[in-house]
């Protein structure tokens, strides 16, 4: 590549403890390019990341951004290099023009007026987050979504030469990451190096020019844009030795004649003044729920696993004993019934950062193998913890180790590994492959295709459409606070999804689809 080059690693190394997280890392990206960092969960891209902004030091190799040595975050800062985070850090009882300002106490930034920061910061915010937002009001006031705008906006607005993106994208609904890919390009456009880690596939072959790719700490190759697909991904990631399951989401399961239904509700309201509807999935079933950002479905499936208290109608889960479909009323009577849920938020609704790997995981089944006197049967759950651990691979080092310790993606799939490891009979994803990586998600449709075909149902919400291809029997996509069309068979593809989404008929078509295909 021509371009000048402005972010340069070379020969990094760095451990925490026993646990080498980079082995020799090496890596470059040039002015005017969007440069994507690949791996499995735990290969090392956060510590990348980390080690280019200066928040960590490597214990060996060097780190130049712009042609200066980064050992500090300051340093990282004085030569134009901004880092969003997985975490969205904003300060709850201040304005959002101060959150996006914070921090921005250099002689140079007080030069421009008052007045211009705020016109700049006003066009920014209303662009990314679709509609205007009031910047004297307290960012506490403001949803999630909006506050994680208001982190992206920060970082954009100190016009940065480098920007490094970790996993910014993973809560973005569709609507909202075209915005931020538009933001992208107008930062490529103006010269800017910007490098994401992601293991959203169509981002990255809709936006990267070039990819480099880690696997387990050591970089094994650079692929250009042109070369940047799954199959190529997977070959450079996975090491020779594990086998990645067969073609995932082939779409051709079978499933049994007269299944019953496990789960329904009727008369059910998602949000607050939306129109009543009813749900039902049969055994052997998968149904993948759809919508843009705030079209109830979140509260749907949450109410559903009985998470939260639904605004109305009634819940019936299959009591197999019985063979009869009976009320279930709260979480209780939810895991009486074999429903469990995983939510692709951990840090709200997931982990027990507290406690250890091992416990994070059992927890909730310790009941079940309580031996004759009380005593918890250890063996079998460490058989059990074996078992969810290869199958699913997770990368752990000691499993009494605290879960924090894992990386985002392997702390996600601890939670997964939960939910099987309870025997259910129906499982409620939502937005579970969140910051999961791309062999770990073939695994996991794989997986649940397998417990479908054995008899469990499978309710799986998705902020990524290419999730329910080849995978779901039926999406049901929600918009304005209800189910407003239920896809099975040839309906299920990009175009239609999409169009429902947007609350449209088949026949229309979205003005981005043919932009946002997968090439
Ligand atoms: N502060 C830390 N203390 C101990 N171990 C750590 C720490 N930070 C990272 N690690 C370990 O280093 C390895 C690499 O982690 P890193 O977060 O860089 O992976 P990643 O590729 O970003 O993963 P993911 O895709 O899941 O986010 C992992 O095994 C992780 O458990």
């Amino acid at each position: 590549m021509a371009s000048e080059v402005t972010v340069r690693l070379v020969g990094i190394a760095k451990a925490f403890g026993e646990t080498k997280a980079l082995k020799k890392c090496d890596f470059e990206a040039c002015a005017g390019e969007v440069h994507a960092i690949v791996g499995e969960n735990g290969s090392g891209k956060s510590t990348m990341a980390k080690i280019m902004s200066g928040v960590l030091r490597p214990d060996t190799g060097e780190a130049t951004i712009l042609g200066t040595t980064i050992k500090t975050p300051i340093d990282a800062k004085t030569v134009g290099l901004a880092t969003i985070f997985q975490e969205v850090l904003v300060a709850e009882e201040a304005s959002v023009l101060d959150n996006l300002y914070v921090g921005r106490d250099g002689f140079f930034e007080w030069r421009k007026s008052s007045g211009k920061r705020r016109a700049e910061a006003q066009a920014l915010l209303d662009r990314l987050v679709g509609q205007h937002v009031d910047l004297s009001r307290n960012v506490g006031d403001f949803p999630l979504s909006v506050k994680q705008w208001v982190v992206i906006a920060r970082a954009i607005l100190k016009s940065p030469k480098v920007l490094i993106l970790d996993e910014s994208s993973a809560a973005l609904d569709l609507d909202a990451t075209v915005r931020l890919h538009d933001e992208i390009d107008r930062l490529r456009k103006a010269g800017a190096t910007v490098i994401i880690v992601t293991h959203r596939i169509a981002e990255l072959v809709r936006i990267a020019d070039r990819a480099t790719i880690l696997r387990d700490g050591v970089t094994v190759g650079v692929l250009e844009k042109a070369d940047i697909n799954e199959n190529n991904l997977l070959a450079m990631m996975t090491p020779a030795d594990r086998k990645l399951s067969g073609a995932a989401k082939d779409g051709k399961r079978k499933t049994a004649e007269n299944r019953r239904v496990v789960l329904e509700v009727t008369k059910t309201i998602a949000q607050r003044g939306s129109a009543p509807f009813d749900f039902a999935i049969k055994e052997g079933s998968i149904v993948g729920v759809a919508g843009l950002d705030g079209q109830g479905q979140d509260a749907f499936v949450r109410a559903l696993a009985r998470i939260v208290a639904p605004f109305g109608g009634d819940a019936k889960a299959l009591d197999s004993g019985r063979n009869e479909l009976v009320l279930m009323g709260g979480l209780e009577d939810a895991a009486r019934l074999g429903v469990v849920y995983v939510s692709g938020d951990r840090k709200r609704e997931g982990i027990f950062p507290q406690q250890s790997i091992f416990e994070n995981l059992a927890i909730g089944i310790y009941k079940k193998n309580l031996g004759s006197l009380g005593i918890i049967r250890r063996g079998k759950l460490k058989q059990m913890f074996s078992r969810e651990v290869d199958r699913l691979r997770v990368k752990i080092g000691r499993p009494d180790n605290r879960i924090t310790s894992l990386s985002g993606g392997n702390q996600q799939k601890i939670l997964i590994g939960r939910a099987f490891a309870n025997n259910p009979k129906v499982i409620i994803l939502n937005d579970p492959a969140r910051g999961v990586d791309l062999g770990t998600k073939r695994d996991l449709y794989r997986e649940l295709e397998i417990f479908a075909e054995q008899g469990g149902a499978v309710i799986y919400l998705s902020s990524e459409i290419e999730e329910f291809l080849g995978f779901a029997d039926r999406v049901d996509v929600f918009h304005h606070g209800r189910i407003y069309r239920s896809l099975e068979g040839d309906q299920i593809n990009e175009e239609t999804i999409l169009a429902a989404m947007f609350g449209r008929s088949e026949a229309d078509v979205v003005e981005f689809t043919s932009e946002r295909k997968v090439h």
